[in-house]
C-alpha cells in the first residue's frame, strides 16, 4: 500500500501553515501549537527525525505590534516577522521542552536554496541538528527578504527542504483536511484522496488562501509537485489529522512520488529561482527545446526582456508569451538584441568565435510543466 512509505518514513519534513497556528483574529494560538507538538514530539521520541517548517512569524508579531490584520506593506511585514519569529520559536522551545526535546531555529532565504555553496551549508546544518536529536524549526528569513528574493510561502520552501535533506516524506498541514476538487467551503466539493500526476488535477480549482495564509492551494500543489518529482511522497491534510497522516492512515490527499530524481541544480532552477528576464521563442525553438531537448540558439529567439547578466536564470516563453522553460543564459541582456534571429555560424563569422556558443545550453534548461495537466 502506498501510504506505507509515509508510515515507515524515518526522516520527515512537516510543514504547518499560519492558518493552523492562529486564532480567528490571526494571533498565535498556544493550544494549537501544543497540540501539534504533542504529535511531533511523540514521533521524535519514537525515533523518527522531524524537520518542522513553520509559518506564523508574521501572525505572531501582530499582537505585540498592536496590529489586527496582516500588514500589506513589506516593511511592516518584515517588522512583524522579526518580532513574531522570536515569539514563535520561544513557544516551540517551551512546548517541545515538555517532552525533553530541544529545537533549533533555521531561517532560510531563497538565495540559500539557489546558490550551491549556500545550500550545501544549509544541508550540513540541518543534518547536524538531526544527528544531535534536535528538532529544526525552519522558516523563511522574512525580515531580510524583499519581494524580489522571497519565496513568500513556506509550502515550496518545505518541499525544497525535503529534497535538501533527502526526506522520506513531506507532510503539509493546513486548515483544510485535504485537497478538494473546488473551494471546500462550497457544498458538494469532493475530497481528492490521491494524486498520481498532473492528469488527476485536470479541472481542479486551486483557490487562494482563506485567512492569514499566503499561498492557498496553488503553492501546496506546487510543493507537492516539487517533492514528488524528487521522489518524496506528500500528504496534505489538516493539522488536526497530523497523527493519522504520519501513521499512514487514509486522511487528506496523498501525492504519489514520481520516482524521478532530477539533479538538484535543475530542481532549484525550476522551483527556487524566478526568471530575471524573458526570452521570446518562435514555435520552432519551442519545439526544439521542449520536444527535442536541444540547446536554445539565437536564431529561434525573437525578443528579449529584462536586465540580466550571463549566468542568470531567465524564463523562456513561446510565441504567445506562455512560459515553457527556464534556463541559465550565456549572455548579458544587453548583448542579445544584435544576435536575435541570426545563425551561430554567421555570428561566429562576423563577431568572432566566442559568439558560436548557444544562448542557453540544454544542460541548463528545465522544462516547466503546467500544474494541473493539459
Ligand atoms: N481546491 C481546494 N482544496 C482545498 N482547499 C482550498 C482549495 N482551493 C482553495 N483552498 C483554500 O486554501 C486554504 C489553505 O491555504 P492557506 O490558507 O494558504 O493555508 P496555510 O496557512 O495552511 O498554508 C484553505 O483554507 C482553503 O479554503
Ligand atoms: N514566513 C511567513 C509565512 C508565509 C505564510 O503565511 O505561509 P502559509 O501560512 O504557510 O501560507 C511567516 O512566518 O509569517
Amino acid at each position: 500500500m502506498d501510504r506505507e512509505r509515509v508510515r515507515t518514513a524515518n526522516r520527515l519534513v512537516v510543514k504547518v501553515g499560519s492558518s493552523s497556528l492562529t486564532t480567528p483574529q490571526g494571533m498565535i494560538d498556544g493550544d494549537r501549537v501544543d497540540a501539534l507538538v504533542d504529535v511531533l514530539a511523540a514521533q521524535r521520541n519514537a525515533g523518527r527525525q522531524i524537520v518542522l517548517v513553520s509559518s506564523g512569524a508574521i501572525a505572531a508579531g501582530l499582537g505585540p505590534l498592536g496590529l489586527t490584520a496582516r500588514p500589506r506593506d513589506l516593511a511592516t511585514q518584515q517588522a512583524a516577522a522579526s518580532v513574531g519569529q522570536g515569539v514563535l520559536v520561544a513557544r516551540y522551545t517551551s512546548s517541545f521542552a515538555r517532552y525533553g526535546l530541544r529545537v533549533g531555529q533555521v531561517l532560510l532565504t531563497a538565495d540559500d536554496m539557489m546558490r550551491r555553496s549556500h545550500h550545501r551549508n544549509a544541508q550540513r546544518a540541518l543534518a547536524k541538528l538531526l544527528d544531535l536529536g534536535i528538532v529544526p524549526v525552519v522558516n523563511e528569513n522574512d525580515t531580510v527578504a524583499t519581494d524580489e528574493i522571497r519565496f513568500g510561502d513556506n509550502d515550496r520552501l518545505a518541499a525544497l527542504v525535503a529534497h535538501l535533506i533527502h526526506a522520506d516524506a513531506l507532510i503539509l498541514l493546513s486548515d483544510v483536511d485535504a485537497l478538494y476538487d473546488g473551494d471546500p467551503r462550497r457544498p458538494g466539493a469532493r475530497r481528492i484522496p490521491e494524486v498520481r500526476g498532473p492528469e488527476d488535477l485536470v479541472g481542479v480549482e486551486l483557490g487562494k488562501s482563506g485567512r492569514v495564509g499566503t499561498g492557498g492551494m496553488i503553492t501546496k500543489v506546487q510543493a507537492a509537485r516539487i517533492a514528488t518529482g524528487a521522489g518524496v511522497p506528500v500528504v496534505l491534510t489538516a493539522a488536526a489529522y497530523a497523527a493519522q497522516a504520519l501513521s499512514g492512515a487514509d486522511v487528506g490527499t496523498y501525492f504519489h512520488p514520481q520516482g524521478r530524481h532530477p539533479g538538484t541544480r535543475l530542481l532549484w532552477l525550476a522551483h527556487a529561482t524566478t526568471g530575471r528576464g524573458r526570452l521570446w521563442l518562435d514555435a520552432g525553438a519551442v519545439e526544439a527545446i521542449v520536444t527535442h531537448r536541444k540547446s536554445l540558439l539565437p536564431a529561434g529567439v525573437t525578443a528579449v526582456e529584462g536586465d540580466f547578466s550571463a549566468g542568470d536564470p531567465v524564463d523562456l516563453c513561446g510565441p504567445h508569451g506562455e512560459t515553457v522553460a527556464r534556463g541559465l543564459v550565456n549572455y548579458d541582456a544587453a548583448e542579445i538584441p544584435e544576435l536575435l534571429g541570426r545563425s551561430t555560424r554567421e555570428l561566429a563569422a562576423t563577431l568572432g568565435p566566442e559568439y558560436e556558443r548557444e544562448l542557453v545550453h540544454r544542460d541548463d534548461i528545465v522544462i516547466l510543466e503546467p500544474l494541473t495537466g493539459a
